[in-house]
């Protein structure tokens, strides 16, 4: 991942106990050498949630081993906490935002679209469900259901708490609440895969001197825990893998813009996450296009490429039960031989999903991009 480019902020939502800070637990514990920036949103009880997050309380940011930044902030700090976060000085690759239980994260997610900081970028929303408390929550709080219709991504969690059926009833339900295509992730105390939400540096690529609390935290990635007890490191990672595939597609040919999107466009729920870079080639279109997509959200990010760097399409994706096979025979088709020919309107589909910094006055632009997550409008 390239520093220089605008960090990807994910928004972490749920209900009150529903698992939010267990999964970013997780995710900490298993976030290799990728420094993650924490804002826990948490009116009322930051000490209890920062605490259980970073193991350490300062004033209003923690520093979670040499990775990690931890801020207790209310709605109207956001901005400026994301500000210091996203300072070059910390070298943080990704923001994750704990969003209050209470929250609407519509606010937030509007917030961050609406964001006039050009170091960041809305990078999705996840959802955390209870399985043992979904009836309850959505019949006491009916708001749940819109929470859901946005989410990029659900993590359907507890799920030790329910039986096979139970389950499967919920994913029934959930999939008829959630927007067409949203993959919903089965957990059991939080632990997903980290590579879902962010790219995962290995340790070698860790810049500047390891601390103390980094070697300990490498040595709980590896399976030997610094010590009992709850909080990063708990689970160490590793889980989490078995149930994921990865599948790998590179072309020194372009890809032809329309094909592509109508890939994505298909994709199938159990894709979960497509990262890496495309090569179109259309006349006026040369960069290197970041492509970046969790659950139904996807993002595409111009840029330059490196000097000497070769024209290429580079994915990974990741999915549970995807057709591998089937994927790169798609993605083969998406091939252009003849890419100067084609007309810059061929790239309507990709520049739908180029975040753009809002003109003053555009402000509808950035509420139509909320609603869905996906841009479909
Ligand atoms: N049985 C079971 N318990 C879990 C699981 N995940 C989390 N818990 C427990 O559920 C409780 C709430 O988890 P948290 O991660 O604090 O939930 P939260 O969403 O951050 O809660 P708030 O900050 O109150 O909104 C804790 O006691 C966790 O240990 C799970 O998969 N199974």
């Amino acid at each position: 991942m390239n520093s220089r480019q605008p960090i990807p902020v994910v928004v972490l939502a749920g209900f009150l106990g529903s698992g939010k800070t267990t999964v970013l637990n997780h995710l900490l514990a298993g976030r290799g050498g990728t420094r993650i920036g924490v804002v826990v949103n948490d009116f009322g009880s930051i000490e209890v949630d920062a605490m259980s997050v970073a193991g350490q309380v300062g004033d209003s940011m923690v520093s979670l081993g040499g990775g990690c930044l931890c801020c207790a902030v209310d709605g109207s700090e956001l901005d400026a906490y994301l500000e210091k976060l996203s300072a070059p000085v910390h070298r943080i690759d990704v923001i994750v935002i704990e969003a209050s239980g209470l929250a609407e994260p519509q606010e937030m997610i509007r917030m961050l679209m609406a964001s006039e900081n050009p170091a960041i970028r809305y990078g999705g929303m996840v959802e955390v469900v209870d399985a043992a408390e979904f009836d309850a929550t959505r019949a006491r709080h009916p708001e749940t259901d819109r929470h859901l219709a946005v989410a990029d991504l659900v993590v359907l969690n507890k799920t030790d708490r329910v039986d096979a059926a139970e389950r499967a009833r919920i994913e029934k339900e959930l999939a008829a609440l959630c927007a067409p295509g949203t993959p919903v992730v089965g957990a059991d105390h939080g632990r997903i895969d980290p590579e879902l939400l962010f790219d995962r540096r290995p340790w070698t690529e860790t810049r500047g001197q390891l601390s103390f609390e980094d070697l300990l935290a490498e040595a709980d990635d590896h399976g030997q825990g610094p010590g009992p007890g709850p909080g990063p490191g708990h689970d160490g990672c590793g889980h989490a893998h078995a149930a994921y595939e990865s599948t790998e597609f590179t072309s020194e040919q372009a890809l032809s813009p329309r094909r592509f999107i109508d890939f994505l466009d298909r994709r199938p729920a159990g894709l979960y996450r497509i990262k890496g870079f495309v090569y179109f080639g259309v006349p006026g279109h040369e960069e290197r296009y970041e492509v970046h997509a969790v659950g139904r959200f996807l993002r595409f990010a111009p840029g330059p490429w490196g000097r000497g760097e070769a024209r290429l399409t580079q994915l990974v994706l990741i999915g549970a039960g995807t057709d591998g096979p089937g994927l790169l025979r798609d993605l083969e088709a998406c091939r252009e031989p003849a890419p100067h020919e084609a007309r810059p309107e061929s790239m309507w589909g990709v520049l739908r999903y180029v975040a753009r910094p809002a003109e003053p006055g555009t402000e509808s632009e950035s509420e139509s991009e909320t609603g869905t997550g996906s841009d479909e409008d």
